[in-house]
């Protein structure tokens, strides 16, 4: 069976002059982690914030006891650099770092596949990555196939295989987004093979695509505007962990 359900609220949808309160707010209304989205300009055509402004709210949220815990920070770095900046972001608070593929390789190479400098890899990031002592995710966007995973989460090193992948379900750059269902065969394919993998999907999820993505396998929910715009986001997120909850047990 799947790892648990785990409600994470992008507070990209949440209301910037008052970031604090409203991290601390969410996970009183039941949340599990933060999703914070970091964005460069570079990655993608959107400019959110750094570290110095993840420092100030991780004071509002108690830190997890265990990994994967109540409380996680989940940093989806869309940003182009992506190894520059793993010190600083756990200096911050960052407990799950989670990087794109497409950016993890060196930047001297035109794509992914002309590059063969070790040093640069996803799996050599992963490693420097763990070895701040923190989590390690990757995150594909739409356009980048599934089986480009294979090799990195079929690694024996353990220090170089990541603790969470995640399948972006809308182009990365932008809140409130369509969900693209297209991108579910990618999820039903990792929850095949790993059954005890966290998956997290990102984009366009709600009370209406929620069912599609859990039957396919996701536990990890990203929500952004579905929590933050809603009349009841307890509601909201009681019903994202319902539907993960229920069908994980039928997959
Ligand atoms: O990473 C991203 C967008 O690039 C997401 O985390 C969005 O912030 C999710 O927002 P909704 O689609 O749920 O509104
Ligand atoms: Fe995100």
């Amino acid at each position: 069976m799947p790892p648990n359900a785990i409600i994470a609220p992008s507070i990209l949808s949440a209301d910037f002059a008052q970031l604090g309160a409203e991290c601390a707010r969410t996970m009183d209304q039941g949340a599990d982690w933060l999703h914070v989205d970091i964005m460069d300009g570079h990655f993608v055509p959107n400019i959110t914030f750094g570290a110095p402004v993840v420092a100030k709210i991780r004071s509002h949220v108690d830190k997890p006891t265990e990994n994967h815990g109540r409380g996680t920070f989940d940093c989806h770095m869309m940003i182009a650099e992506p190894k520059k900046w793993v010190k600083e972001f756990k200096k911050a608070g960052c407990d799950l770092y989670c990087f794109h593929y497409e950016a993890a390789f060196s930047s001297a190479a035109e794509s992914p596949e002309q590059n063969t400098d070790e040093k640069t890899s996803p799996k050599a990031l992963i490693r420097y990555i763990h070895d701040q002592g923190i989590l390690a995710g990757i995150a594909i966007k739409p356009d980048t196939p599934v089986d480009v995973l294979w090799e990195i989460l079929e690694n024996p090193e353990e220090k170089e295989r990541p603790d969470m992948v995640l399948v972006m379900t809308v182009h990365p750059g932008f809140g409130g987004q369509k969900f693209m269902a297209s991108e579910l065969p990618k999820v039903q394919e990792l929850r095949k093979r790993y059954p005890e993998l966290n998956i997290e999907v990102d984009g366009g999820l709600g009370p209406g695509t929620i069912d599609q993505a859990a039957d396919a396998g996701a536990n990890v929910i990203v929500a952004g505007s579905a929590v933050f715009g809603a009349k009841d986001p307890a509601e909201v997120i009681a019903l994202l962990r319902k539907s993960v909850d229920e069908r994980s047990q039928k997959l």
